[in-house]
């Protein structure tokens, strides 16, 4: 039987002296029983402990005492605490105050009970105090809303995780860290005085997240100074109270820390916080292996991009690239009424360096003449492979005096650059065939003939550069008998 300062006849009430005894004293739940006045008559000891009134310290207040809203108090009261509140007693959550005025949520079962021998009204609740809870539960709808916010890239997902990471664990300081051995590099942080820059370093032996490697899990300080680290570096480095942190593993790789501190010390961390840790940076480990994949795919798709449009051997344009130019510029052309120029050049008897020197002169001879273009020609030209020792140089915006210029230039300077074979210095030479489009006809039909002029290249001795006009096209019946003009070298 339970005794105390309410009359006798509460005391002897059958109803509280079997749940006093035998079934609340020991719960962990905060069970309150009050008398029809909504006065209470019982409390048990985690009641006391979760409102801060000690042992029977709220026996004869009213319950009005315990809600941080009076208004609550009526709500409820009208709701369930009252005669006629419904038998089956539903769970809510209210805000509950204690006695040095702070708050929590309490989640509650309550409801009437009547004594089935005298009829009597008495009332119960069952409290639980879920601020943790609720609170866990709200940081991780917040991290499920910042992860999945696609408008904001990775790096302003990882501030906002450790903007929510300082919020939630009341700690100030919010650091990424990437580890390489000893070394710890900060990859993003958050300090109220912005102390602590991205790419400062730090030896990983003289700071707290070499516990939490050495732990291989989510460890927490929150008195550092009274703990068993007090005496490392990194207390005496850094003096900061309170401390959590978490590893950060990337497809199962160590990449670094997420930790939070401050330099005053704070409650002591609960599983939760260090669930909620893990959480946090298990997020941001998955996060960073999909960057991972994504640069990858990337370098990939650059490199198959490259290998579509670039000639393996010498690193020009291939002819698709070519094509794909040669029609992007007539069509630009056809704007703006302006011309573009189109060089042929090919090797002079290239069968017979490759027969007498190897295949590998053969290669060398066309990697240098790649080397040659690019020196030569500019940004908006494009040298590109038009078939075995034969290249093809789109000029746009270039007429006829510029386009046997550059053509000239290159025929000197590949004649001017013998190729070095076992100490041998064989001498090369290129023929060039130049055509101007008119404005009107195909690329196809520009080819054709600066391959014509390419061939009287040839015809005249090799080692020059020729130029056909769309007139001569047009008066053209053997390709063999037309002549341009030839520039001089
Ligand atoms: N090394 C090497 N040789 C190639 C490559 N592509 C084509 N060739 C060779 O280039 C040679 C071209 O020979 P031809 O068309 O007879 O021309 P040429 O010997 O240069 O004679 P002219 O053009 O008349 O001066 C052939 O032997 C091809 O095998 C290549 O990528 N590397």
């Amino acid at each position: 039987m339970i005794t105390n300062s309410f009359g006798s006849d509460v005391l002897t009430s059958r109803a509280l002296d079997i749940a006093a005894t035998r079934i609340f004293a020991g719960i962990v739940d905060g069970v309150v029983l009050t008398d029809e006045n909504r006065r209470i008559i019982y409390t048990n000891k985690a009641t006391d402990q979760m409102f801060g009134y000690g042992e029977d310290g709220l026996i004869g207040l009213s319950t009005s005492t315990l809600y941080e809203d009076s208004n609550e108090f009526a709500v409820q009261g009208a709701k369930r605490f009252n005669p006629d509140g419904p038998a089956e007693h539903k769970t809510y959550i209210t805000r509950y105050k204690r006695k040095d005025g702070t708050v929590f949520d309490g989640e509650t079962t309550g409801g009437p009970i009547h004594e089935p021998d005298t009829g009597r009204v008495l009332y119960l609740g069952i409290v639980r105090d879920v601020t943790t809870r609720l609170s866990a539960e709200s940081v991780l709808n917040e991290l499920h809303r910042v992860t999945s916010d696609r408008s904001l890239d990775f790096e302003a997902r990882r501030r906002e995780i450790l903007r929510l990471g300082c919020r939630h664990f009341g700690l100030p300081i919010g650091i990424v860290s990437n580890i390489d051995g000893d070394r710890y590099e900060v990859v993003d942080a958050i300090h109220p005085e912005d102390a602590i820059p991205a790419g400062a370093t730090f030896a990983l032996g003289e700071t707290y997240c070499c516990h939490t490697l050495a732990a291989d899990e989510p460890t927490g300080f929150h008195h550092a100074g009274r703990s068993e680290i007090r005496d490392h570096p990194c207390y005496q480095g850094f003096q900061l109270e309170s401390y959590l942190g978490s590893p950060i593993t990337v497809d199962g790789e160590l990449y670094g820390t997420l930790n939070f501190s401050s330099p005053a010390p704070t409650r002591p961390f609960n599983r939760q916080d260090l669930e909620l840790i893990g959480l946090f940076a298990q997020w941001l480990g998955h996060e960073l292996a999909r960057e991972a994949d994504l640069q990858a795919l990337q370098a990939a798709q650059l490199l198959l991009r490259r290998a579509a449009t670039t000639d393996e051997l010498t690193g020009l344009a291939n002819r698709r690239l070519l094509g794909d130019r040669l029609q992007a510029e007539r069509q630009r052309m056809n704007r703006y009424d302006g011309t573009f120029a189109v060089a042929l050049v090919d090797f002079d008897h290239f069968k017979k360096l490759n027969d007498h020197y190897g295949h590998a002169a053969g290669d060398a001879a066309l990697v240098e003449f790649a080397a040659i273009a690019k020196k030569l020609l500019r940004a908006v030209d494009t040298a590109g492979r038009w078939g075995g020792e034969e290249f093809l140089i789109l000029l746009p915006n270039t007429a006829l005096e510029g386009a046997l210029t550059i053509a000239q230039r290159v025929a000197n300077r590949v004649h001017a650059n013998p190729l070095e074979v076992g100490g041998e210095r064989i001498e090369l030479s290129v023929s060039i065939g130049v055509a101007i489009s008119d404005g009107n006809e195909s690329v196809e039909a520009v080819i054709a003939r600066a391959d014509a002029a390419l061939y009287n290249a040839k015809a005249d001795g090799r080692n020059c550069v020729r130029y056909l006009s769309s007139d001569d096209t047009g008066n053209r019946t053997d390709k063999k008998e037309q002549r341009g003009q030839t520039t001089s070298p």
